[in-house]
């Protein structure tokens, strides 16, 4: 029988010898000259199967640029974790992915974005459908002023994915299961979701993503509001969300990123200094910016 390559080997493939010169420059320990020490992204930003692909991508909150030339594929039920220090850019880049920025009148974006073949930043392209297929929780659960049901139920009905009632009562109960909620809210699907506690909404609104079943999802530190108990509930559930979707979580926290990715994307000054398997940029990073990081040499 052959030998079928894990995605890590053929990431690996595909990334060799790309970033040669770019390996551990020799370094000074101080940092307050950071900036020009990023230069290009090392590592493996690339993957063979891509599910989303962005390419020299920049974004500006006025005159001020957030981010400056990312390169990056995610792949197919790949996680990928983004860190780095507070407002390196991480959130900027992950919203950029379903057009969450677009409310913010003063965001420009420019390069590509792309989910397989959909140019992401295309003129013509709706993002209701683009937030069907590239879901997004965020940092505080936000359950709708509706029912633990109507919360689910909510964005299969606008996007008339369902006629039956039966049809939606499956999808509910399908997405409770997969968020690891059913057992606990089974028997009060129509009190108010906002009763729930805090690890049991930010559950509640990740069975609302996935009940449009997305092929992406995007986590805007979705723990950061919660207690170790619910955290570690949350951990889990992306683990075997991976097995269906693909994920692009920012986390502040390293041991997140370590337990939940498969490659982490490291971030400094809105530029992308490296990406690696997860193993490697927390044990052996590439770049001595990123050392620094999980060193807490600064952060
Ligand atoms: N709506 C906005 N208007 C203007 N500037 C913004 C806006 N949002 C973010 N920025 C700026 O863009 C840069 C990147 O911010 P961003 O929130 O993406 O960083 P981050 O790495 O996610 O930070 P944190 O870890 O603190 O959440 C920061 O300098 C921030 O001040």
């Amino acid at each position: 029988m052959q030998a079928v390559n894990t995605p890590i080997q053929e990431n690996e493939k595909l990334n060799a010898n790309t970033n040669e010169a770019e390996r551990k420059p020799s370094g000074a320990e101080q940092m307050n000259d950071s900036a020009a020490k990023v230069g290009k992204t090392v590592g493996k930003p690339f993957a063979k199967h891509p599910k989303m692909t962005m390419r020299n991508v920049d974004v500006f909150y006025g005159d001020k640029q957030a981010i400056h030339d990312v390169s990056l594929d995610i792949g197919k039920n790949e996680v990928v974790a983004m860190i780095g220090p507070s407002g390196c850019g991480k959130s900027t880049f992950l919203r950029c992915l379903n057009r969450m920025n677009d409310t913010i009148e003063i965001c420009k974006v420019s390069g590509e974005i792309k989910l397989e073949e959909l140019d992401v930043y295309h003129p013509k392209q709706d993002v209701v459908p683009l937030r069907a297929r590239v879901g997004i929780v965020f940092q505080k659960p936000n359950p709708f002023p509706k029912s633990i049901y109507d919360n689910v139920a909510y964005g299969p009905r606008i996007h008339g994915l369902v006629e039956r009632k039966t049809d939606l009562d499956e999808i509910v109960e399908n997405s409770l299961r997969r968020a690891s909620l059913w057992e606990e809210v089974k028997d009060r699907l129509h009190a108010p979701g906002t009763g729930l506690s805090g690890g049991q909404q930010q559950r509640l609104c990740i069975a609302r993503t996935i009940a449009v079943s997305p092929e992406v999802i995007l986590m805007d530190e979705p723990c950061s509001a919660l207690d170790p108990i619910a955290t570690a509930k949350i951990e889990e559930l992306i683990t075997e969300l991976s097995e269906k979707f693909t994920i692009a979580i920012v986390t502040h926290s390293m041991q997140q990123a370590a337990r939940v990715s498969h490659r982490t994307a490291y971030f400094h000054m809105g530029k992308l200094v490296e990406v690696n398997d997860t193993k490697r940029v927390f044990t052996n990073p590439e770049h001595e910016l990123t050392e620094a990081y999980i060193t807490g040499r600064f952060g």
